[in-house]
């Protein structure tokens, strides 16, 4: 191990919390082999310390947060958190002691309970002290007395406004401030963060850094957290691990260990695409949500804007400005209460309010990644590519649309159900049953067929830095970056128009973000595809795009 410079205050050089001897994790595969995720010979946190953990995709971050939360079984070594040693062969309770002294926030991962934001956080309070995730009866005193303290950790985390509305109904970047507020709620010796600053805009992220840094300095928490941010490690941690294929290959302070990470990095491409005629036009669009209770959560108002064929257009807000609402009305899976929203695939305009056969053929033009997209767990990936590769073919379509027919199915109506296959199935699953219709309706006009995956998939995974062994990987054996790139891979692999992608930058390192974002520079460059990105990574998002397009209060702006 490479050791750099440390500069832990003497003061922090206190107990140890935390330290891992020869630990050494496998993962099985489905296929019978294995993947080795990690291999610590030695690691040391101290009482009090912030630690940043830093690497590639796939380098062994989360499994490292899991097996420190006690989640994660491990094969050879010891760990010992907060004097509890586990080994491998370690009894359950011992696993069961360190899940009380730890929390953990996930990457995209929320787990918030289908409840009011509040309840969320008493339930988080009640389990501290019971160990259950309890909602105590409300007119009690407990439930009065948990209220107060559930109030208090939503004004520390700026979500008290929201404390009445239903937790679905939050944004990415809210939700994911309604988990710290969980965490902190369970008072852990040791809290573990995964990711937290990828789906928040600037303002938000600073203000979960706050968060993490007192509950750091004025709670005493020991705080270890991945993140692929350079500056978020700059702002919040006190030292910084770097781990390399599971191995930790060097470990001090901030901008040295940054400095040897970063420079794997590989040259920008400098795009060059040809701009064509406009293929997306908002006409005076409006938008507003309504929850009960909790009040308007989102509106709005006479939204105007066009986008040309080739261009690479960033849409940049505050979290929970409605960036994901909009990009969801330009492809035609919300639509807006009142105005239109237009898009053009082979020289034809389609209004997405007009459903039929027309709008069944732009879709197949679509490509979108959804923030919080999420792979069918059980699936293979070959058969996820398989799936996304039929569901845009024509023939495919045109097979279907016959099977609706015979089914008595109207034209309006599969174009309805044809939407669904652009949405996440738990989505696309509650919109069906309000039609009356369950998911199998989908896999019965689009039934499954094996595709042959050609050397170009094989030039996009390669191009998204993913080896072509993941194709017989099933989607829970990649990490969240890989995950994420096949997410990408999914979307682009259709040769959309017009390429949607709500965050898809979250979960990536910065060396790997540059093979991605060169990617899809390329790509844009070769195909002519429209592209429209929504990320929190205001730099990047910056350095791609042709315009951006700002949405503050209600309302968007072209950004000069
Ligand atoms: N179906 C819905 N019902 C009620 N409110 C909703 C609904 N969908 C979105 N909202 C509200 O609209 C607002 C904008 O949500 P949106 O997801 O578009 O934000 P965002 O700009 O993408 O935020 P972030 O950057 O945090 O992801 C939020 O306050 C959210 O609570
Ligand atoms: N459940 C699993 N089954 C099989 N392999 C897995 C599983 N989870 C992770 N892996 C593999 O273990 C390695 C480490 O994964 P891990 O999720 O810890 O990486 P990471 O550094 O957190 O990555 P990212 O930055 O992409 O989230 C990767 O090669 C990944 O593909």
């Amino acid at each position: 191990m490479h050791r750099i410079r440390s500069t832990i205050p003497l003061d922090l050089r206190g107990e140890r919390m935390i330290k891992i001897e020869n630990l050494v994790k496998y993962f099985p595969l489905k296929s019978g082999s294995s993947i080795k995720a990690l291999d610590i010979s030695e690691l040391e946190i101290k009482k009090g310390e912030r630690v940043g953990l830093l690497g590639k995709s796939g380098s062994g971050k989360t499994t490292l947060l899991r097996i420190l939360r006690g989640v994660e079984h491990f094969d050879e070594g010891k760990v010992i958190i907060d004097g509890i040693e586990l080994t491998p062969n370690s009894e359950r309770d011992k696993f069961r002691e360190v899940r009380k002294r730890t929390a953990i926030h996930l990457q995209r991962s929320f787990g918030l309970w289908s409840e009011k934001v509040v309840q969320n956080v008493i339930r988080a309070l009640y389990y501290t002290i019971w160990g259950d995730e309890v909602l105590p009866e409300e007119d009690t005193s407990l439930y009065e007395e948990l209220y107060e303290k559930a109030m208090k950790l939503l004004e520390l985390v700026d979500l008290k406004h929201k404390a009445e509305c239903w937790a679905e109904v939050l944004s990415g970047g809210e939700k994911q401030r309604l988990v710290l507020a969980r965490q902190l709620a369970k008072n852990p010796s040791i809290l573990l963060v995964d990711e937290f600053g990828t789906m928040t805009c600037p303002e938000t992220r600073r203000k979960c850094i706050e968060i993490l840094r007192r509950a750091n300095e004025e709670m005493g928490v020991t705080l270890v957290f991945s993140s692929h941010m350079p500056e978020i490690h700059k702002e919040l941690a006190k030292r910084v691990v770097l781990l390399d294929k599971g191995k930790v290959i060097a470990s001090g302070e901030t901008e040295d260990v940054l400095r040897k990470f970063l420079s794997e990095m590989e040259p920008s491409f400098s795009k060059r695409s040809k701009i064509g005629k406009d293929n997306v036009r908002a006409d005076r669009v409006y938008k507003s949500y309504y929850v009960i209770p909790g009040g308007k959560t989102l509106e709005l108002e006479d939204v105007v804007f066009s986008i040309k064929r080739g261009q690479i257009v960033g849409i940049l807000g505050r979290s929970g400005s409605g960036k994901t609402v909009i990009s969801r009305i330009i492809a035609g899976l919300e639509l807006p209460d009142k105005g239109k929203v237009l898009v053009r695939t082979d020289e034809k305009w389609v209004d997405w309010s007009t459903f039929g056969n027309e709008s069944v053929n732009a879709r197949r033009k679509i490509g979108i990644l959804h923030q919080e997209f999420a792979l069918p767990y059980w699936a293979k990936v070959r058969d996820l590519i398989s799936y996304r590769i039929r569901i845009k073919r024509e023939e495919v379509v045109r097979e279907a649309e016959k099977r609706a027919t015979e089914l008595g199915i109207s034209e309006k109506l599969f174009d309805a159900i044809y939407r669904m296959t652009d949405l996440p199935k738990e989505e696309a699953e509650i919109r069906l049953m309000r039609l009356g219709l369950s998911y199998n309706i989908i896999k019965e006009l689009f039934p499954e067929a094996e595709e042959s995956i050609t050397d170009e998939i094989h030039e996009i995974l390669e191009g998204l830095d993913l080896s072509l062994e993941i194709l017989d990987r099933y989607s829970h054996e990649l990490s969240g970056g890989e995950a994420v790139r096949l997410g990408i891979a999914l979307a682009v692999m259709t040769k959309p128009d017009i390429l949607i992608l709500d965050e898809p930058f979250g979960d990536i390192d910065p060396v790997t973000l540059r093979k991605v974002s060169n990617f899809l520079k390329k790509f844009n460059s070769i195909n002519g595809t429209t592209i429209i990105i929504i990320s929190h990574q205001h730099d990047l998002v910056r350095e791609m795009a042709d315009r951006i397009l700002v949405i503050k209060e209600g309302k968007l702006y072209e950004e000069s």
